[in-house]
């Protein structure tokens, strides 16, 4: 059973990347544990929130999931601004969107707080068939640009859960949360890779 931290914490956290790259699909993931073959694309942006527990810490995660069509590129600074952590995602069947991608790591290393933390996450993994992007290509990378870097499937639950633990347990000293947690997950209940665990209080 998921127990929540006795501190209670805060980040705001932002999804950047191409559209398409499945973020609104990671955040679903997340935050409902659901997936959607036919997710519509977001437009300005979505705010959600989910808690998880690390150790004795709740972090409640205030997450951004900005529209990855260019036409709303330059909305992005206000959902970045101030984050405490970012996700760029890209889809491993798709060039463009690790080019992509890497526009969007110069722009926050250019513009975003020198504490982000900052993930690279390469969707669609249960694609590999398709694959476009290797592993070791986005790892180097990530190396090279301090980030960390994980293959995610939204579709299976690929490492999403494990991404925003790993994002939780690099987060500096946070703000105390304004409002108790509803949802907690606890690092004894993080799940395998495989397997998606939702649960509510
Ligand atoms: N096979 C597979 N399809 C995925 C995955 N994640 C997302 N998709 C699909 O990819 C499409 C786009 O996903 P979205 O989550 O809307 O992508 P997005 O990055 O939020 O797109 P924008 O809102 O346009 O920026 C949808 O049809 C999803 O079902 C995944 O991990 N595997």
């Amino acid at each position: 059973m998921a127990t929540a931290g006795t501190n209670q914490r805060q980040a705001k956290l932002v999804l950047l990347g191409d559209m398409g790259a499945g973020k609104s699909s990671l955040v679903l993931r997340f935050t409902k544990g659901q997936f959607f073959d036919y997710q519509e694309s977001t437009i300005g942006a979505a705010f959600l929130t989910q808690t998880l527990s690390v150790n004795d810490t709740t972090i409640k995660f205030e997450i951004w999931d900005t529209a990855g069509q260019e036409r709303y590129h330059s909305l992005a600074p206000m959902y970045y601004r101030g984050a405490a952590a970012a996700i760029i995602v890209y889809d491993i069947t798709n060039p463009d969107s690790f080019t992509r991608a890497k526009k969007w790591v110069q722009e926050l290393q250019s513009q975003g707080s020198s504490s982000l933390v900052m993930a690279l996450a390469g969707n669609k993994a249960d694609l590999e068939a398709k694959r476009s992007t290797k592993p070791e290509e986005a790892q180097a990378y990530a190396e090279e640009n301090g980030l960390f870097f994980m293959e995610t499937s939204a579709k299976t639950s690929q490492n999403v859960m494990e991404l925003f633990y790993e994002i939780a347990k690099r987060l500096p000293k946070l703000q105390p949360a304004a409002q108790p947690a509803g949802i907690s997950f606890s690092e004894r209940s993080a799940p395998p890779a495989s397997k998606s665990s939702m649960c509510c209080v």
